[in-house]
């Protein structure tokens, strides 16, 4: 059973609170496991990433094989059935049509006191791609990773992902030659992280790590911040729908559980303003799960962290759905532009009853890696300006050194460091 909340139940602020405050995510034991595989990867190397994979994923990388070779993925790509083919080419084609529009523009001008400035923008020289492939197997994380990194030019694309028993989904493979991704390895989970941000004799570090994961492949990212660059923390999907009883209440529970059949730890939350309806709801999400051949994960993941929440007005809904921060927001109602002028956080928003979040998962084009447990507060979906960075520049000549030097000169003097008065008044002569 979903948790059932009411606001006009006096217990209401407080349930709702735990509600927000819950770490569903990463709890302090994964948190401690994935410090512990980043240390035996960063001492061990290669024989510490064929040790987890043995003991995670099932399968010698020694007799499997550590990477995919272009010919397998080509081959992956020859045979695929030409309705899937398509669908794969139409998601590739509107995703990179869409992430072209996120290049960055140089600046480089000069200012009233005669002072050039500018910036350029430029790729990261390696980029390493998380591409999750433990429960489920994920083309479509693959283009959303590697389409932005292609678009902002980055040399070097090394990409991991699990092959769980030794399989990879031919799938995937098509969609790394679709890509156009040659540098693949068969690891998964934290150890893959760790493995792309310290290197190993054979795996050479990347400076940034982007893509989604399960719980330790978004805590390693966390704890490697820093040591490489990282997109966001990308956990467990979380979906927050909001929808009036005008909605079929079928629609509304498949949309939910689109999102709770990914892991046992997502998140699915309903906020309704009619208590009929949230019936009908909880009803058609037992129906729809007894027929899903993902059942076993989305009922734990419903039973665990699932929600529906009767308000009386959306607008006193809107605060207490920016509280939750969700990676993504539907909102099924008449006019969904109203209610998304209040909508301050959230990783993405599917505007009206048409726009179920399995299409941008998909086809849609802005990017499906989007940052989860409430990071939408701070963090943004993945984009090309990941994979890129900003250099600063400037120039000035005697005029414009007149002109702002002085300052200059006092505020180094004022902190007391006089080696930067003096290297400035000294072009002012
Ligand atoms: N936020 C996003 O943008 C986004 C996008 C797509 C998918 N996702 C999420 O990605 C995740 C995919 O998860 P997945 O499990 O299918 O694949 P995954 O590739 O993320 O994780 C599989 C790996 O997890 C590791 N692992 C499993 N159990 C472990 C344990 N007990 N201790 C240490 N490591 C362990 C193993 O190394 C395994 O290879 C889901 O949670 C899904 O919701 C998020
Ligand atoms: N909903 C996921 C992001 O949380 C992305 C995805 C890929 N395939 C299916 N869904
Ligand atoms: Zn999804």
């Amino acid at each position: 059973m979903p948790l059932r909340l009411t606001t006009t139940a006096p217990d209401f602020a407080t349930a709702f609170t735990n509600l927000v405050d819950a770490r569903r995510e990463a709890d302090e034991d994964v948190s401690r496991d994935v410090t512990a595989i980043l240390k035996a990867v960063r001492t061990g190397g290669d024989a510490a990433l064929a040790d987890y994979t043995q003991r995670f994923d099932h399968h010698d990388l020694n007799v499997t094989g550590w990477a995919v070779t272009p010919a397998e993925t080509r081959a992956a790509l020859d045979t695929l059935s030409t309705p899937l083919r398509d669908a794969l080419e139409l998601a590739a084609a509107r995703i990179t049509a869409y992430h072209e529009k996120q290049r960055p523009v140089d600046s480089d001008g000069v200012d009233s006191a005669g002072v050039r400035l500018g910036a350029r923008w430029s790729a990261v020289d390696a980029a390493g791609l998380y591409v999750p492939g433990g429960r489920a197997a994920y083309p479509s994380s693959l283009l959303m990773n590697v389409i932005p990194a292609k678009v902002a030019g980055v040399q070097r694309i090394a990409m991991v992902t699990p092959t769980p028993g030794g399989e990879i989904n031919p799938l995937v493979l098509a969609a790394a030659q679709i890509a156009g991704i040659e540098e693949i390895w068969r690891v998964g989970g934290a150890q893959a992280v760790a493995a792309l941000a310290y290197g190993t004799d054979r795996i050479a570090p990347v400076d940034v790590i982007t893509g989604p994961g399960n719980a330790w492949v978004a805590e390693a990212k966390r704890q490697l911040y820093g040591v490489v660059g990282i997109d966001m923390v990308a956990g467990p999907s979380e979906i927050v729908v909001v929808a009036d009883a005008k909605n079929d209440p079928d629609w509304i529970a498949a949309d939910l559980l689109s999102q709770s059949e990914h892991d046992p730890t997502s998140q699915s939350i309903l906020f309704t303003n009619d208590a009929a309806f949230a019936d009908a709801v909880e009803r058609a999400v037992e129906g729809r799960l007894g027929q899903l051949a993902t059942q076993k994960v989305a009922r734990a993941s419903w039973a665990a962290n699932g929600a529906i929440i009767v308000v009386r007005d959306f607008e006193e809904a809107m605060p207490l759905v920016n509280r939750l921060a969700a990676e993504h927001l539907e909102l099924a109602v008449d006019d969904p532009d109203a209610l998304f002028a209040s909508v301050r956080h959230a990783g993405s928003v599917f505007l009206g009853r048409m726009t179920p979040e399995a299409v941008g998962d998909y086809v849609a084009g802005p990017n499906h890696v989007l940052p989860t447990g409430r990071r939408a507060r701070f963090s943004s979906g993945l984009s090309v300006l990941d994979f890129m960075k900003r250099t600063s520049f400037l120039s000035l000549d005697d005029a414009a050194i007149r002109a702002i030097g002085p300052a200059a000169v006092a505020l180094a003097e004022a902190e007391g460091l006089p080696a930067h008065a003096a290297s400035v008044a000294l072009r002012l002569g």
